[in-house]
């Protein structure tokens, strides 16, 4: 499909739409979104509304527009065109919570003419129609929603803030003066010298170099998701599954005197105080395995511990001098992994070597907040200050690497002596692929592809 301005489509939208903005369910109250030319109308209708003031909260009664049946007494938030999310008309229901309210309320809508359910993420596209926000910003609507992380959840509020946008904005702005530089340069030059590619090849560089940084800074939503994973291993009855049990508050694994008592590692997650992680109890690695199947949880254990971002090596504070202990913790500090003596109740005045991390008692509760501390520092380690951010959309990060494309052709024609209309071609391609990610230019089926992602309500 050929591409459109948004001037075009913007003529399309004329059905009013409804949708709950809330989840199926039984809830306190649950929200419906109304949004388009009939908002009025449905106000009058059912509300009995004639003139409704905008953005206040209002108690009404609201009847079907046919029978005059009551359906629920709510409050509703009238927003009038242009000062709304969509930019049209739109209204707010706080029903109760009920599914059986929320469903007469939106039958009893799309009773009306010009009245449908919204389709997934369309009062976003609308507000992206209206000029509300940029597609880059709209993409990002979804990333807040579905943020498993904090760090996630601030890099999308950093691209819903526009951020983002405005390194765009001022790349196109950059290449704009250069266009008019070059035509200017070529003009003046045209019956002297030859014109100054170098002087051109310096200023593409620039903003290339710019280009390549933004394409750098590309984590897809899997990556930014994640959860950091944190494996404790050690020998066996280093009390590695009472550690988890004290950081979890609960007793969740099970602990026991007789080493070899976890066998498969175990997964939980783990709330720090600035995002969850995953805590991983792994089954105690032995110097030499007792039998097959201490054997195969050792190996599991081994595995583990390679998938960990940071692995814990967890030491028996009364055990430390052992020369398994030793071995170990040699091991563990040549990989970089923590140091954890454990027990440390036990352990009276012994001397505690600098290498290890921290000591601590899952017992007496020693220690436990520091770990907390620390694994929140050393696993969250951005603050909300940093003006980084990561671009999450491959369709952002293709026209980014299409510009980069499009740049490396005009530093090659520069090398050549070109015909500046060649030039000329090339800096509308880079152009047209910055426009894209803003969706200054864009295709309805581009459109589709991005709000098909989002929810009901969006
Ligand atoms: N009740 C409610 N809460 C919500 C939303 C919503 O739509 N409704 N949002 C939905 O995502 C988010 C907030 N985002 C919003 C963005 C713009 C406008 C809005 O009305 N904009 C107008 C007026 C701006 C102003 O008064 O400053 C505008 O842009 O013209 C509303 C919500 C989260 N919470
Ligand atoms: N005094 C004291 N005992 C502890 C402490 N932590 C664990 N223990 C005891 O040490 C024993 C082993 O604890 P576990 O947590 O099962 O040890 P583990 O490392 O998970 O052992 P495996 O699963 O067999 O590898 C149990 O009897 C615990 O009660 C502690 O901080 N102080
Ligand atoms: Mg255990």
């Amino acid at each position: 499909m050929g591409k459109i301005t948004f001037e075009v489509m913007k003529k399309t939208v004329e059905q009013t739409i409804v949708a709950p903005a809330t989840p199926h369910g039984t809830s306190a109250l649950a929200v419906i979104r109304v949004s388009g030319p009939e908002t009025r109308s449905i106000l009058r209708k059912m509300f009995h509304c004639e003139s409704p003031t905008p953005r206040m909260a209002t108690l009404a009664v609201a009847r079907h527009p046919e029978t005059q049946k009551k359906l629920d007494s709510l409050l509703y938030i009238f927003y009038a065109a242009p000062n709304s999310y969509t930019g049209e008309d739109s209204l707010e229901l706080f029903p109760h919570g009920n599914p059986l309210i929320v469903r007469s309320l939106i039958d009893a809508m799309c009773s009306l003419e010009n009245v449908r359910i919204a389709y997934r993420g369309e009062y976003t596209k609308r507000a992206f129609l209206n000029g509300k926000m940029d597609l880059v910003q709209a993409e990002s609507v979804a990333d807040v929603i579905h943020s498993q992380t904090l760090s996630a959840l601030d890099n999308a509020h950093k691209l819903l803030s526009g951020k983002f946008s405005k390194d765009v904005h001022e790349l196109a702005h950059k290449l704009k003066d250069i266009s008019a530089r070059i035509e200017l340069e070529v003009d003046f030059v045209e019956e002297e010298a030859d014109p100054d590619f170098a002087g051109w090849k310096d200023r593409f560089s620039e903003i290339q170099e710019k280009v390549k940084d933004l394409i750098r800074h590309f984590k897809n939503s899997g990556a930014i998701n994640k959860k950091p994973r944190i494996v404790l291993y050690g020998a066996p009855n280093a009390g590695k599954s009472s550690l988890l049990n004290a950081l979890l508050k609960e007793n969740r694994v099970l602990v026991s005197d007789i080493p070899g008592t976890t066998r498969d590692f175990i997964e939980v997650s783990l709330p720090l105080p600035s995002g969850e992680a995953t805590l991983i109890d792994t089954a105690g690695i032995a110097e030499v395995a007792q039998n097959a199947l201490d054997e195969r949880s050792m190996e599991k254990s081994v595995e583990a511990i390679e998938s960990a971002d940071l692995a814990i090596c967890l030491v028996d504070a009364t055990q430390a001098n052992t020369a398994e202990a030793q071995k170990q913790i040699a091991e563990a500090k040549e990989k970089g992994h923590w140091i954890v003596y454990s027990k440390i109740d036990l352990a009276g005045n012994a001397p505690i070597p600098s290498d290890v991390t921290l000591t601590l008692s899952s017992k007496a509760g020693t220690g436990l907040s520091e770990l907390v501390q620390m694994l929140d520092k050393a696993l969250f380690p951005e603050g909300e200050t940093s003006d980084e951010y990561w671009i999450t959309s491959e369709r952002e990060c293709a026209a980014l690497r299409e510009a980069d494309a499009g740049l490396d052709r005009i530093q090659t024609l520069l090398d050549t002596n070109p015909a500046v209309e060649l030039i000329a071609f090339e800096l509308r391609s880079v152009a047209n692929s910055l426009a894209e990610i803003v969706g200054e230019i864009s295709s309805e089926d581009v459109l589709q592809t991005i709000f098909n992602g989002f929810c009901i309500g969006k």
